[in-house]
């Protein structure tokens, strides 16, 4: 059945011919996503859901949401998305991160001349015939410093744009480097010295508890007399009542405003004040910029709905759509030692150790202990993916080691998995054959070497004589057939284990009469719902 997808907001056309040329089914409905009801109604029938920012993707939403497996942002913020509410549904929410950004740096500009020089105010009053020409007197751009908060990628655009308008540019990032600035041919400066230095203050931070309402009273207080504002990123950064106080008293000359505290702004304390000029979220809407992050969300998104392939995804490693089938069969096999860890530890787990060696060591390790952790809970929860499972983990207090090496051993690559509980340490390694298929070589530091099934039984024992007599006649009985068998141990007459692959599962009181035999020990039934085991 082809995925289906959900356009909830206005996005390109592009993106419905990508979506249908790609094998998705898509419905475009742009004006869903300002319809909370309507849109809660409908999500449960769609794999993917295409937005920009009219669509809030709440809690709510994704519970109601019981097929999604991708969101994708037409742009760049995804602050209107609840991503530890997907994250832990195991939805994996992706956005454009360089689509737009041209475009919205443009716009940065554009409202700075426009504050600089008035320009909203005095078309107004020239085409109601009143040539007040010594009324909109402005400044001069050349030479003043611009402040720029925020130096990512459409910082670093607007950065490069105001170097050109030969102004002076500082920029307040704490993830900005030395040597990025240098190449900029900008000077990175402490926020306070910002404040105290800008002619021209510009945004361009995500909206994070950390940025909520850098811009507020205290903030002003600080700022340069006469400062004048831009904000293209979000409302949230300025605090728009004390940013209208400090343009009444006349403090700040003027802003230039994009974005909105609460959207659609219908009314703001900044409205009809002489010297802020205001668009309506318009950063991202030139022709160019919407064609781009129309197709490249379609396209991110078939990708990984037919394809596997994850690109651009703020939680989850990327995989290309290259790698995705060279790493699915590592993929898989690290869901398989995850899961038998996990169906085998009956115990709280307070540790994972996960080492990936020969040439599995140089592939997309993340995502493979991703699927690790995600064997490993499944046995406790069933709702858990690739994008839940490191969340849970970190959530449960499991503390992650990885570790990659050289080759080592006679396999080409193998992953080594090792749980550590309160009371033991369980360690469980495998390969992948030339089959694509996942094997188990290695269980308590015991070497086999056993097919993956999707029923198997997982005995250990003393190395005693008998043991595969007692097994294959108790099943045989019980009209279980045995697939394959396959026996290890640490030493002649010492720990033995048995994994045995089985066409259907062993009923709880066959292996009772197992666990009856003196020798012994524990007998566990195990299921692996991975793709490409046997049976
Ligand atoms: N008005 C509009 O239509 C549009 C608005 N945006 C907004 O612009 C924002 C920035 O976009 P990009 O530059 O592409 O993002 P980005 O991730 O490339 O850059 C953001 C920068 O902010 C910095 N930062 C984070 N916390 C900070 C803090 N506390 N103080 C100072 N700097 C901090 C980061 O280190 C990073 O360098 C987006 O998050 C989005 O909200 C983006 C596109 C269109
Ligand atoms: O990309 C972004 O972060 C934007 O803010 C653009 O928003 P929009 O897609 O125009 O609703």
């Amino acid at each position: 059945m082809a995925p289906r997808v959900l356009v909830s907001d206005k996005l390109s056309k592009t993106a419905v011919q990508i979506f249908a040329g790609g094998g998705v089914e898509v419905d475009y409905m742009p004006d869903l996503g300002k319809d909370k009801d309507k849109l809660l109604e409908v999500i449960g029938q769609y794999d993917g859901l295409a937005i920009r920012s009219a669509t809030k993707v709440t809690e709510k939403l994704i519970q109601a949401a019981t097929r999604l497996k991708v969101v994708g942002r037409a742009g760049i913020g995804v602050d209107n998305v609840d991503i530890p509410a997907a994250s832990r549904k195991g939805i994996i929410v992706m956005n454009t991160p360089f689509g737009n950004s041209i475009t919205t740096a443009e716009h940065a500009i554009a409202l700075m001349f426009a504050v600089a020089r008035q320009l909203p105010a005095a078309d107004a009053s020239t085409q109601a015939g009143k040539w007040e020409k010594n009324r909109f007197m402005g400044v001069e751009i050349t030479g003043k410093t611009l402040g720029i908060i925020g130096c990512g990628n459409i910082g670093a655009i607007v950065a490069a744009r105001g170097v050109g308008l030969k102004m002076r540019v500082i920029a307040f990032d704490p993830f900005l480097s030395a040597d990025r600035a240098a190449h900029l041919g900008i000077e990175k400066v402490e926020l306070h010295d910002l404040f105290k230095r800008s002619d021209f203050i510009t945004l361009h931070t995500p909206m994070t508890d950390k940025t909520k309402g850098i811009i507020d009273k205290a903030a002003i207080a600080r700022m340069k007399d006469g400062v004048r504002i831009v904000n293209c990123a979000r409302g949230g950064l300025i605090v728009e009542a004390d940013l209208a106080e400090a343009i009444k008293s006349g403090k700040v000359a003027g802003a230039g405003v994009d974005v909105f505290e609460v959207e659609p702004a219908t009314d703001s304390p900044l409205f009809g004040l002489d010297n802020v000029v205001c668009t309506p979220h318009l950063g991202a809407a030139t022709s160019e910029a919407q064609e781009n992050v129309a197709l490249q969300v379609a396209e991110q998104m078939s990708d990984y709905l037919i394809r596997g392939a994850v690109a651009n995804a703020i939680n989850m490693p990327s995989i290309t759509a290259e790698e995705a089938p060279i790493l699915t069969p590592f993929v898989q096999l690290a869901e398989c030692l995850g899961a038998f860890a996990g169906q085998v530890t009956e115990e709280a787990i307070t540790s994972v150790e996960i080492t990936y060696d020969g040439s599995v060591a140089a592939m997309n390790t993340r995502a493979l202990t991703s699927a690790a952790l995600a064997g490993l809970i499944k046995s406790q929860v069933s709702d858990v993916n690739m994008v839940s499972a490191p969340i849970m983990a970190k959530e449960r207090g499991i503390q992650l080691t990885e570790s990659r090496r050289d080759r080592s051993g006679v396999f080409d690559s193998y992953i080594k998995l090792t749980v550590v509980t309160e009371k033991q340490t369980r360690s469980v390694a495998g390969t992948v054959f030339s089959d694509g298929k996942p094997r188990f070589i290695q269980i308590k530091g015991i070497n086999l070497d056993a097919e993956v099934g999707r029923h198997m039984v997982y005995t250990t024992n003393n190395d005693a004589p008998g043991i595969i007599g007692l097994l294959g006649t108790v099943f045989g009985k019980a009209g279980v057939n045995i697939a394959n068998f396959q026996l290890g141990r640490d030493r002649p007459g010492g720990n033995a284990i048995a994994l045995l692959y089985v066409d259907s599962p062993v009923p709880e009181d066959v292996l009772d009469a197992v666990r009856a035999h003196k020798e012994i020990a524990s007998a566990k039934p195990l299921r692996f719902d991975v793709a490409d085991v046997a049976g």
